[in-house]
């Protein structure tokens, strides 16, 4: 039988996928433009170890011509395919936006364009006053041209980066592909595609009677398995309460009065527009799409055996309801409704997600070569390639005739590594529990430093009796629950 329910409307395209990306990211810069609701936010969490900020004015002729000398040096520390990633978070704020007028004033803006200087965790909620002696934040004042910023930094940071500076590039591949620590960096395209989806499906009221125990079902495997903390306590506060802003009353009216509006699935300081890993070199690549494979791939490594079918109907199910995407939601479950017996190992599972996305790729390596639709820079390729996992090939590959001779064993060890242990949280765990928390629940208590969680009695048992309704999944995981002991008792 099908291991899908039957998708109870028909939204969504491709184009409007990437119509929502290209909303959602502006990413013909590699400059990261913020604004005053996102600027604390972005800058908090970046790993990068000092920030560059812009302050301009749209309107402002020479701030026009300056931006090419800005993206210059920009595009050497910003993107996927910087040549110096992590170190350098190169950033710009619209002073002419009203939205920003109060960010600039507290950074003292006096002319355009003016930039700033500091490690990122001294901007958050920050102030610069050109008065001030002691100051993390520095101005800029040697800036004119890109060789003079690069300069200027070089000066501060004893480095000797140059604008001719050139990441090694293997002639085929991209220079993300074939390094395995880049996907490190994935974890906050996951948390912004978790977050992104979730927003996507209350803007378009995909939440339904006939949807919302699978999206319950997903959200289950998202509390115990995503690999983002913060994202798996955002899902658990959300699941705490699903029924009572949910259920039992009409879901759609729940949603539409915006109750569960106000849940905010990975925390409410998950970067947007900010895809690091998944960051296509033009508006309309990559970004949400990239993400949600990583999301999928990354909950796949992290599901034990007994799991595994359950894992895989619950992906399916998620994708088919709530994947904007028609044409994409239509090909998966094709896929999902093609296996016949249930998975018992979650090695299974693992590869068959893995040879799903490959399928995909082979499908779209074509389509996008006749269209010319593809990211010339990340053109799709059947992943792994060589250079990421030479192992994976067994080594009588007879790729004379189109056909790559895969060693599963070694390609299920490499997906386990890479979207395992590579693609973890990185960020401490005590900034993140200092956040706020509903009344009465602690969280924190929720979510254990492994991918397990544990969680106090009766934040189980809320869980469990506002999902075991819901199949198998959720009593599974409530036995889990059980089976674990508590940290620290429910108040
Ligand atoms: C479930 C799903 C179905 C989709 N179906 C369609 C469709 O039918 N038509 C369409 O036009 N678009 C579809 N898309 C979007 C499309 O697959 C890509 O996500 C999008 O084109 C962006 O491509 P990308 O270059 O960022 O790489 P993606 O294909 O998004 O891959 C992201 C990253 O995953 C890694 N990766 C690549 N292949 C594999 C693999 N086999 N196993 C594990 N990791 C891998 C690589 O590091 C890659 O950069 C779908 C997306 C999803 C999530």
């Amino acid at each position: 039988s099908s291991p899908v329910i039957s998708a109870p409307f028909s939204v969504g395209s491709r184009s409007i996928l990437r119509s929502i990306d290209k909303d959602r990211a502006e990413r013909t810069d590699y400059a990261v433009e913020l604004n005053a609701t996102d600027f604390d936010a972005v800058l908090k969490e970046t790993p990068a170890t000092y920030a560059v900020v812009e302050f301009f004015a749209h309107w402002c002729p020479a701030c026009r011509n300056y931006k090419p000398h800005y993206e210059k040096v920009a595009k050497l520390f910003n993107g996927a395919d910087a040549v110096h990633p992590g170190i350098i978070l190169m950033t710009r704020v619209d002073c002419a936006l009203k939205i920003n007028t109060n960010l600039c004033d507290k950074f003292s803006v006096g002319h355009y364009p003016m930039l700033l200087w500091g490690p990122p965790s001294k901007f958050v909620s920050g102030s610069w006053d050109p008065k001030q002696d002691k100051s993390a934040i520095r101005s800029i004042d040697d800036f004119r041209t890109a060789d003079r910023l690069l300069n200027w930094i070089n000066k501060q940071i004893n480095s000797s980066y140059s604008l001719d500076d050139r990441k090694y590039e293997n002639e085929h591949l991209q220079t993300n592909a074939s390094d395995p620590a880049q996907i490190a960096r994935a974890i906050y395209d996951v948390e912004e595609a978790t977050s992104t989806a979730f927003d996507i499906i209350l803007e378009h009221k995909m939440i339904k009677s006939e949807t919302r125990a699978s999206l319950v079902k997903f959200f289950q495997l998202l509390v115990v398995h995503h690999p983002s903390r913060r994202c798996r306590k955002g899902t658990t506060e959300i699941l705490v309460d699903f029924d009572d802003v949910s259920a039992n009353k009409d879901t759609t009216n729940a949603v539409e009065k915006g109750a569960l509006k106000n849940y905010q699935i990975c925390g409410k300081d998950v970067p947007r527009g900010y895809w690091m890993f998944c960051r296509g070199s033009t508006n309309e690549t990559r970004g949400l799409s990239c993400g949600l494979w990583v999301l999928l791939h990354s909950l796949s490594v992290r599901v034990d055996d007994g799991e595994s079918h359950m894992a895989f109907t619950t992906i399916c199910d998620f994708i088919h309801n709530f994947f904007i995407c028609e044409e994409c939601r239509q090909h998966f479950y094709d896929m999902c409704s093609s296996v016949s017996n249930p998975f018992k190992k979650a090695r299974e599972f693992v590869l068959w997600l893995w040879n799903a996305h490959n399928k995909v790729n082979e499908r779209l390596m074509k389509e996008e070569a006749s269209l010319g639709t593809a990211d010339p820079k990340f053109p799709k390729i059947i992943w792994p390639p060589r250079q990421l996992c030479s192992s994976c090939y067994l080594s009588k590959s007879r790729k004379d005739k189109g056909q790559i001779d895969w060693d599963h064993d070694e390609v299920y060890k490499f997906m386990m590594r890479y979207y395992g242990e590579t693609l973890t949280t990185l960020y401490k765990d005590k900034v993140l529990l200092a956040g706020e928390r509903p009344e009465g629940v602690l969280v924190e208590d929720l979510v254990a430093s492994t991918h397990a969680v544990v969680v106090p009695v009766g934040a189980a048992l809320a869980i469990a009796v506002a999902s075991c309704a819901f199949g198998a999944l959720a009593c599974y995981w409530r036995q889990r629950q059980k089976s674990r002991k508590p940290r620290r008792s429910w108040k």
